[in-house]
């Protein structure tokens, strides 16, 4: 057993890594969230493909080269979600789909499925296209100002789309929705404050600290704001008009479930729930504002994809899903813009069994390991010239020999997103409709904007755009 152990240590020790602290590990600075993730990304530049960081005595492997990471992704043993992610997002998510692993991994992925099937989302493009006038309508209120912050207007559309779709409820005239908005953005906060101080990610530790009653406050209101959906819908859903119809969206997929099988009862759903807010939410809508400030930053691009819109749809008409399937161009932007801005930029697992990665690491089994995606998609090992914002390396001809596991914005194999048809389709609606109305101009750039890692990626400070209506 000692032998093991000292095995186990001497394989971690090999990694390279920055050095660390006794007892503190390699994050000994205090510094805000944004520049921790500067500082992540400069490590990963230095040790590239694969380094070791501890959090006080606990170590974490960073792995961005594509090789090694197809080697944990395409094994299932692998499938179990790693400590960090469980201790930031259990006391919300609970162990719904995005946390949950083994049986009940795949019991739920396999039940929700059908949720995501495109005979239910091509019903979503009319609620899709509803908000995004809507969102529109917003930045037509403020477009005579030098600029917007296009955050809190994206992300209203975002949660709206989805109460409209996978939920069955319109919320944008529901007075709770903008208090659950807010309570999302004191989430995100107290996220960032326990990456900022990493002694707090140790649930003993945070559970004694003055942060955690205004955590579990936040998630109280979280959580009650779910029971109300689910309540709500509940009244509304009709079991018989919906016992023969297979083809149905989150929610009432869920409630027909258990009312026929029973295979998933009141606390499966609300976990479920969250989850899926959880993980369809910010994921979109900062996909959003990054592309909203890519295509500002470059005009040529822009006009582009508006012709394109032009000539497919026309300059007024409500897209159908076959037009939006018909937007190419808008897609390889849209790619493009998930490889420079990836909104989930690190996933994390424990590994089921020891892994010899290819540069000859051993990673024992039980190790926590990052998959750094925004590393490997900025990495220039992989891509030439990749800070350039270049939709072209998404033409077939360009793609064909690059590595499977090179680009990964929804992950891959079988724990991959569940949710990236509903997202794109969702992107390109509101792109649609926004470049339609406006030529965006440039206020902030690739280079000014900081970003961070609060699970999903956001922009330390906004992301201020300009807004000119097409005449
Ligand atoms: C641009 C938007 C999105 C991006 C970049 C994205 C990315 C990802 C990634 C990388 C994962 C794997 C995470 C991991 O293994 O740690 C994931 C999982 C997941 N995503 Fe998405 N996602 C997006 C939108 C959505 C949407 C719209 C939904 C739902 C409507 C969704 C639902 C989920 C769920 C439930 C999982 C967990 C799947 C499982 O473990 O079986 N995502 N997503």
């Amino acid at each position: 057993q000692r032998k093991q152990y000292n095995e186990v240590w001497k394989y971690i020790h090999e990694i390279p890594g920055p050095p660390a602290v006794p007892l503190i590990g390699t994050n000994y600075k205090l510094m805000p969230s944004e520049l921790i993730f500067a500082r992540e990304r400069e490590r990963m530049r230095q040790f590239y493909p694969i380094y070791k960081s501890w959090v006080l005595i606990f170590p974490f492997v960073h792995l961005a080269g594509p090789d090694d990471v197809e080697l944990i992704l395409n094994k299932s043993i692998h499938n179990t979600k790693g400590i960090s992610h469980r201790i930031m997002l259990e006391d919300w998510l609970k162990t719904g789909l995005v946390i949950s692993s083994g049986p009940k991994w795949h019991k739920r992925r396999k039940m929700l499925t059908p949720a995501f099937h495109f005979n239910v989302l091509r019903n979503f493009v009319e609620v899709f296209y509803k908000e995004s006038e809507a969102l529109v309508e917003s930045f037509r209120k403020h477009c005579g100002e030098p600029y917007i912050d296009v955050e809190k207007y994206v992300n209203q559309y975002s949660l709206y789309a989805f109460s409209g779709t996978s939920l069955g409820m319109p919320l944008r005239e529901n007075p709770k929705s903008k208090g659950y908005l807010r309570t999302l953005q004191q989430y995100k906060w107290h996220l960032s404050y326990r990456i900022e101080h990493p002694w707090l990610l140790i649930p003993f530790i945070f559970k004694r600290s003055s942060a955690y009653n205004g955590f579990m406050k936040t998630i109280k209101k979280l959580h009650e704001f779910s029971e109300y959906i689910i309540d709500e819908r509940t009244k509304m859903f009709n079991y018989n008009e919906h016992h023969a119809n297979t083809k149905l969206p989150l929610l009432d997929l869920m409630l027909h479930i258990k009312q026929t099988s029973g295979d998933i009862d009141d606390e499966g759903i609300k976990e479920e729930l969250d989850t899926f807010i959880g993980a369809a939410h910010d994921t979109t809508a900062m996909s959003i504002c990054f592309t909203l400030m890519l295509l500002a930053n470059n005009q040529t691009i822009q006009n582009e994809i508006y012709q394109e819109i032009e000539s497919i749809i026309g300059d007024s008409k409500p897209p159908s899903y076959n037009d939006l399937a018909e937007l190419k161009y808008m897609e390889r932007c849209i790619k493009e813009s998930l490889r420079l801005y990836p909104t989930v930029p690190v996933m994390n697992r424990i590994l089921g069994e020891q892994v010899v990665t290819k540069s000859g690491y051993t990673i024992p089994k039980g190790c926590n390991v990052l998959i750094n995606i925004y590393d490997m998609h900025r990495s220039c090992q992989l891509w030439e010239n990749p800070e350039k914002f270049d939709p072209d390396r998404f033409l077939p001809e360009n793609t064909v020999n690059r590595h499977p596991f090179a680009y990964l914005p929804f992950s891959a194999g079988g724990r991959n997103c569940i949710g990236q048809k509903y997202a794109i389709l969702e992107l390109k609606t509101a792109l649609c409709v926004i470049l339609r109305n406006f030529i965006l101009e440039p206020v902030d750039t690739p280079q000014n904007v900081m970003c961070k890692n609060q699970v999903t990626l956001r922009p330390a400070n906004g992301i201020k755009v300009k807004f000119v209506p097409r005449v």
